[in-house]
């Protein structure tokens, strides 16, 4: 149901929620406003191509072969860095992002529309990835191997890979490209990024930063496009001076850059889709249950990849969590005007149900929908929308195949207090990432990404820098006996 229930477009036509203690502090404005958000520094408003250090207009799609280029010059000196000097970039970066946490938060609000509580907590988030990466950075070791030839010893050594090209999408403008980019500098690469169509200010804003961090010229890039996507995307393929390539969106997009990107044999990381199960058993403590589920489900308003999307609840307590989850939901307020028209219960909608469209075409209300079936679409598509979807279960090999029934396995959630049954199902869910009585899972020192339909590759986390290296293994051979 991707952009049926809302656009991914700017400003102020996303739907924002808020809980009802709440204020969000998105400036009022009519729905067509174009006017600028005021920025304490005003010079992180950028609305040109950063490439080699500085912004620039693209000049007949010419300046995006540039930027390839650049990087790979770039790549020369920049591998050469020690370690412990990227660490400090990095730090830096991480530095002047918290520094500027509120602009950065606003121009994610403006152009992403997400709550301004959410936007700062992404640029935390985001800032946490170059933070992460530059105590990475000094940690690339390599291994010291027994030999099974007398006489060798061998070594290996991790390098970088080389220029790197990064695709990210729209619903987090700042953190899906510094989970990336992080990890690409502290291995010793250099990037070209294509920053989302819809939300390419914030990448700019912290390109910016990049300057000011003291980061060579040439080591980031990141261009921007929107009409012209998918030619971008098959350069950053095919183009053979890139060696990496890193995505972050649909799946089906990254199917088609993977068969691009085969006739180079470009390493390849794909973060796609999800459409997380997320269980609820009889022995679960239900508020915390229930405070889980709003937790994950209408975090920025339900588009996140991680976002639960097929709620399912035991038997003897379905009745009771979904009345106590529709309570919660319907305390939710929609910002920019007061919704004051009741919301209208048919059927087994609980709470919510319908759009709103006094505010625009797109805000829908946040819902709760009860007694969903397996045959439903939600049941196997990704809605991407604050739409919370309430399965009824009766035993845990039943819930464990209904959640595993899903092509795609990126996160998964339950809420149990019986450790037996939490090792067992944890062990038994097809996914990546599994949140134990908990329904927020992201952080930077934690391994993300997904299996099966969900792609490949781990970002953050001791294992997000693997992404961009290349093992070496070096073989001595000749070390013999010690000489008499
Ligand atoms: N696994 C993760 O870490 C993760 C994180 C965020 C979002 N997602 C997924 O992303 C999806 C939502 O984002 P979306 O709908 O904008 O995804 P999308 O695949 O349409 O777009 C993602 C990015 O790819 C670009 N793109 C689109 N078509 C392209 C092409 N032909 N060639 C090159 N680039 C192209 C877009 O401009 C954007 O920058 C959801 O499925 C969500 O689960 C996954
Ligand atoms: O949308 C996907 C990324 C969400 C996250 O990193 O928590």
């Amino acid at each position: 149901m991707r952009r049926t229930l809302f656009q991914s477009y700017p400003r102020s036509l996303r739907p924002h929620f808020q809980h009802h203690n709440s204020f969000r502090l998105i400036p009022k404005m009519p729905l067509s406003s174009h006017v600028v958000p005021k920025l304490r520094d005003p010079s992180l408003f950028r609305e040109a191509a950063f490439i080699n250090g500085q912004f620039v207009q693209a000049k007949d799609g010419k300046t995006f072969d540039h930027a390839i280029n650049i990087s790979r010059d770039a790549l020369k000196s920049f591998r050469k860095t020690l370690p412990r000097e990227r660490a400090r970039m990095l730090r830096k970066w991480y530095e002047l992002t918290m520094e500027n946490q509120e602009d950065l938060a606003t121009l994610i609000t403006w152009e992403n529309g997400k709550p301004l509580a959410d936007s700062r907590g992404e640029v935390a988030y985001a800032a946490g990835f170059f933070e992460w990466f530059s105590e990475e950075a000094p940690r690339m070791y390599g291994d010291n191997i027994p030999a099974s030839v007398r006489g060798n010893r061998v070594v290996t050594v991790k390098q970088p890979v080389g220029v790197c090209g990064l695709i990210t999408p729209w619903n987090f403008p700042a953190a899906m490209i510094t989970r990336k980019i992080g990890p690409a500098l502290a291995a010793g690469c250099t990037v070209v990024a294509k920053a989302p169509g819809e939300t390419p200010l914030t990448s700019l804003a912290i390109a910016e930063l990049a300057n000011r961090a003291g980061i060579p010229k040439g080591v980031v890039n990141v261009v921007t496009a929107l009409k012209n996507t998918p030619e971008i995307g098959k350069e950053l393929c095919t183009n053979p001076i890139i060696k990496k390539v890193s995505f972050t969106g649909s799946t089906g997009v990254g199917k088609l850059l993977m068969q691009h990107c085969s006739s180079t044999l470009k390493k390849l990381s794909l973060e796609l889709g999800g459409n997380a199960p997320f269980i609820v058993f009889d022995d679960a403590d239900l508020d915390k249950a229930v405070s889980g589920a709003i937790t994950s489900k209408f975090r920025s308003s339900g588009q996140t990849c991680v976002c639960a999307n097929r709620i399912y609840v035991q038997d003897a307590v379905y009745n009771e969590f979904s009345k106590r989850l529709a309570e919660k939901v319907k305390g939710f307020k929609v910002v920019q005007d007061h919704v004051e028209d009741a919301l209208r219960k048919g059927g087994t909608v609980l709470a919510g149900g319908k759009g709103l469209d006094h505010l625009g075409p797109n805000f829908y209300e946040p819902t709760v929908i009860t007694n969903m079936t397996s045959d439903m679409r939600i049941h196997r598509e990704e809605t991407f929308g604050p739409i919370a979807a309430l399965f009824r279960f009766k035993s845990e090999k039943e819930v464990v195949d209904l959640a595993n029934e899903a092509e795609v396995g990126l996160a998964g959630y339950f809420f149990s207090s019986d450790i037996a049954r939490i090792w067992r199902v944890a062990e038994a869910l097809e996914v990546g990432m599994v949140g134990v009585n908990t329904g927020l899972i992201s952080d930077a020192a934690s391994p993300f990404g997904g299996v099966k339909e969900s792609g490949f590759g781990r970002e953050g986390s001791k294992y997000g820098i693997d992404e961009y290296t290349v093992i070496k293994s070096i073989t001595f051979g000749g070390v013999d006996e010690l000489q008499e």
